[in-house]
């Protein structure tokens, strides 16, 4: 086990480039599967998910080649196989391989990946898309079982504008026979990434970015080659410990319309925010000022930036109110935020965080990707050494943290823990 050792108080001060979005990588890896002939996608991040979801794909005979931040995937041999648990609870976002598989085999037997620290991650909205257009389902000791000797297009309505379910559906419908019209679907900038990922492969997908997506069936895709967007939650996490830490943050790459809520509240609580063509400037000299703040699906303000926002607040002036309303069980990183001496109570998914002078250096513990990022940000902001245990949650979602941080006067270093 690795933890990160911080010595707080430092203003991050520079320039960074911000690394391809992971959630956007994710869904094209798994909609790789859906032809026979190669893609290269650029931009690719340097995370744990993108080796992870590499080898769910390999397993099913696809081959992958690295050089530098491009992926060359080759899925001319890749058959359909069953994907096994140890694989899949790795990784949640595995379950994205279930539309593809369904689109091209018309069956598949994935292993239930289960919750995870944040939620239970329910896929119910998933299968039922699936079976509205054909599918059998079955699920026993573990796996999700489906087979659809025909797949047709079909008219459904997500109950709730699920990320993973909208892209799974629109993986599902590219190959499938007729039209399919997704309704209340998820409008996130990956969704829109994948869209135009699919489009390049020849399928016929339009409305992503909006609240209906139609997708007209086509029998076949061809390779295609995709640079990834940048990753929005990534730059946010920047901008977020520079205000924290009363620094000044150019980050390249961030691109303000994916950040519009972030970029709100960070405004609202008094950081200097200047949006450029080809990045974002962000400057913190006072001390910020308390705000509420209400996770919502996109353009709402991400739940997964709502622990580094909570993290920010706690030394802000004034009392503030958090609601997580996408994850039921996202508050992990509050009770160890309190050990740095932050004053947080929880109220089920309500979080009221009233602003303490200084926080200090502490031995936290965290349980998930963004939990971990939240307490990074402390330890920056905080007196003192801060020791954060379970940084292997960061390596999933940040590419060379410590060097960007470091880059920018951070004094911080990983270090072997029992
Ligand atoms: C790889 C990836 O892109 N991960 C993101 C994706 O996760 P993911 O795609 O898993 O998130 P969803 O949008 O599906 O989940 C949002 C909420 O809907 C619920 N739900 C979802 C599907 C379903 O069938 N039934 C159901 O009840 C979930 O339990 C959760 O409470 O979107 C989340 C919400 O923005 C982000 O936090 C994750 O970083
Ligand atoms: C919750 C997250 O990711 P995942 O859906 O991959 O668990 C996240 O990126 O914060």
């Amino acid at each position: 086990m690795e933890c990160l050792k911080i010595v707080g108080g430092y203003p991050l001060e520079g320039e960074i480039k911000v690394s391809g979005a992971k959630n956007a990588i994710l869904p094209i890896m798994a909609a790789t599967l859906l032809t026979r002939h190669p893609c290269c996608l650029e931009g690719v991040p340097d995370l744990i998910d993108v080796k992870v979801m590499g080898e769910v794909i390999k397993t099913l005979g696809v081959k992958i080649k690295k050089e530098g931040d491009t992926l060359y995937i080759d899925p001319s041999l890749a058959q359909e196989r069953e994907i096994q648990p140890d694989l899949t609870r790795r990784l949640r976002a595995s379950n994205l391989i279930m539309g593809p598989l369904l689109s091209r085999w018309h069956r598949f037997r994935v292993a239930y990946p289960g919750g995870c620290a944040i939620g239970s991650r329910p896929l119910d909205l998933h299968l039922k898309g699936f079976i509205a257009m054909g599918a059998t389902i079955r699920e026993a000791q573990g796996f999700i079982e489906a087979t659809a000797p025909r797949l047709y297009g079909a008219d459904i309505h997500l109950d709730f504008p699920s990320v993973g379910a909208t892209e799974n559906l629109m993986m599902a419908a590219v190959l499938a026979e007729g039209v399919t019209i997704l309704r209340n679907v998820a409008r996130e900038p990956e969704i829109v990434d994948l869209q135009n990922f699919l489009n390049k492969m020849g399928a016929k997908v339009q409305g992503a970015g909006q609240d209906v997506i139609r997708i007209e069936g086509v029998p076949e895709l061809r390779g295609a080659r995709h640079r990834i967007i940048p990753d929005r939650i990534e730059a946010g996490t920047y901008l977020v410990a520079a205000a924290g830490t009363r620094g000044r943050l150019y980050v390249r790459g961030a691109q303000v319309e994916h950040l519009a809520a972030v970029l709100a509240k960070l405004r609202e609580m008094g950081a200097y925010i200047r949006e450029e063509k080809n990045g974002i400037y962000l400057e913190a000299k006072k001390r910020l000022q308390a705000v509420d703040c209400k996770t919502l699906p996109y353009p709402g303000f991400p739940t997964d930036m709502q622990p580094q926002i909570m993290a920010l607040m706690t030394t802000a002036q004034g009392t503030g109110i958090i609601i997580e309303s996408i994850f039921e069980n996202r508050f992990h990183h509050a009770a160890e935020l309190k050990r740095m001496g932050a004053d947080i109570k929880i109220e089920g998914r309500i979080a009221i965080v009233t602003g303490v002078s200084t926080l200090s250096g502490a031995l936290v513990e965290a349980r998930d990707l963004r939990g971990a990022a939240a307490l990074v940000i402390a330890g920056l902001m905080a007196e003192g050494l801060t020791s954060v245990e379970g940084v292997h949650h960061l390596d999933r979602g940040y590419e060379r943290l410590e060097n960007k941080l470091q880059s920018l006067g951070a004094k911080l270093w990983r270090e072997k823990s029992e």
